[in-house]
């Protein structure tokens, strides 16, 4: 019998991860087969992929038109898994959707309403949604027979408390849907699944955890469930990211559009593209590029990424009425142990006590025995979430197909 496989897509602004996953019925998690990402889609893509357990990473340059967009890069994303796996059909698509809006607290299969419903909220996630849609609607042409599912970003925070929901508008706004969504919930939902099997009373107090990549958020987590996050309507606020300039004083837009002159696609294009480390620095949005640059732009834009989180830590450990552990994911919460002993440094006021040692191998748990509160790291796996959920609504499918 041919095993059910599970492709997961999760399309970032200029990149896009794929893996396969064997999702065979019963209690088993879904199993890696294969994994790879393609990066710098539109500009010069490079692929990266392990086809299976067994085998050595490839990495290659693609030429422009092998990734001049989504729907191309996930053409030869396909093409380089079929090499390892020719007879392999996926009968599942799961997608990374990062908004959700009011309505999607949980993943759904994807039908003609289900589109339409995402497409409305492409304004709000510009830079993410329609990269989304777009995986959908490609994987809808290469796999016609599959459940194509879509699982949101924003998911994990829909229960959140009414004040961290909302904003201080007329209340007319939050009926319309402007409110305080928060975003990397498939993240998140991994890290607090891991907690629960690897400190269930960690799990179950007040965690805050600090997704660092190119795209940044920090959450509040009190007994596995969002109670504040620094992102909020859109993928925009809180903390300063590679080209995202975070919490911002809406006064500057005003400047911008009245004094300036600019157009307002030009002020969304500056705050989305253009600011964060690359608009600070000059240089890049790349954390390793910026550490390595010795000259103070780099250093200007790093401390303020530095300082926001710190802000933002006690921001959060105040919703949380204390803190008992800090985790850190992301590429940059995962490998940079530079940004995660500045991060540390003096806050043994909040409990944090970073053991030097464990945090220059990015060991799992890097605070000394003595912090109060626990510091850890531990690498995020959002293609595990979106698998899951894949396993899960196809085998409701096949009860609602068998009743
Ligand atoms: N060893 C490292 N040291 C510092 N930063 C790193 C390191 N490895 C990756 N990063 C940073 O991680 C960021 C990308 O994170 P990632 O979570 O992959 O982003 P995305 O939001 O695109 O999923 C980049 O800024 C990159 O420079
Ligand atoms: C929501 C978001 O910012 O996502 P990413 O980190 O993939 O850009
Ligand atoms: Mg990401």
């Amino acid at each position: 019998m041919v095993r059910p496989v599970a492709l997961t897509l999760n399309a970032g602004s200029s990149s896009l991860k794929f893996s396969l996953y064997d999702i065979a019925q019963g209690p088993a998690e879904p199993t890696l087969m294969a994994v790879g990402q393609v990066d710098s889609i539109g500009g010069k893509p490079k692929l990266k992929a392990t086809l299976s357990p067994a085998s050595p990473a490839i990495t290659r340059e693609l030429t422009a038109s092998e990734a001049s967009n989504h729907t191309s890069a996930l053409a030869t994303a396909l093409g380089v898994l079929r090499t390892q796996y020719p007879e392999a059909r996926a009968c599942v698509v799961g997608h990374r959707v990062v908004h959700g809006g009011p309505h999607f607290s949980a993943p759904v299969v994807v039908t003609e309403a289900v589109m339409n419903e995402m497409r409305d909220l492409s304004p709000f996630a510009p830079i993410h949604q329609p990269h989304n849609l777009a995986g959908i609607e490609a994987a809808q042409a290469a796999f016609p027979e599959a459940l194509q599912v879509a699982c949101f970003d924003t998911a994990f925070h829909r229960a959140h408390p009414k004040v961290n929901d909302t904003f201080a508008l007329p209340r007319e706004y939050y009926d319309k849907g402007v409110r305080r969504y928060g975003f990397h919930g498939l993240s998140y939902e991994y890290i607090t699944g891991e907690l629960k099997t690897i400190a269930p009373l960690l799990h179950d107090g007040r965690v805050v955890v600090a997704h660092l990549g190119n795209g940044a958020s920090m959450c509040a987590i009190l007994g596995g469930r969002s109670v504040a996050s620094t992102m909020g309507f859109t993928a925009l606020d809180g903390l300063p990211m590679g080209t995202r300039c975070g919490q911002i004083d809406p006064g500057v837009i005003f400047y911008m559009v009245q004094q300036e002159g600019k157009t307002i696609d030009e002020v969304r294009d500056l705050f989305y593209y253009k600011s964060g480390l690359l608009g600070m620095s000059g240089i890049s949005n790349d954390m390793r590029t910026l550490e390595a640059a010795d000259v103070p732009e780099a250093h200007e834009a790093i401390d303020y990424f530095v300082f926001r989180i710190r802000r933002e830590l006690g921001g959060l450990a105040a919703a949380l009425g204390g803190l008992d552990a800090l985790i850190f994911c992301g590429g940059i919460g995962e490998n940079s142990r530079k940004i995660r002993r500045r991060i540390c440094e003096g806050m043994s006021w909040i409990g944090l006590e970073l053991d030097h040692d464990q945090n220059d191998v990015s060991a799992r748990v890097i605070s000394t025995e003595f912090s109060r509160a626990r510091i850890m790291v531990i690498p995020t796996n959002e293609e595990l979430v979106i698998a899951r959920a894949c396993k899960s609504l196809l085998a409701r499918q096949h009860a609602q197909a068998a009743e």
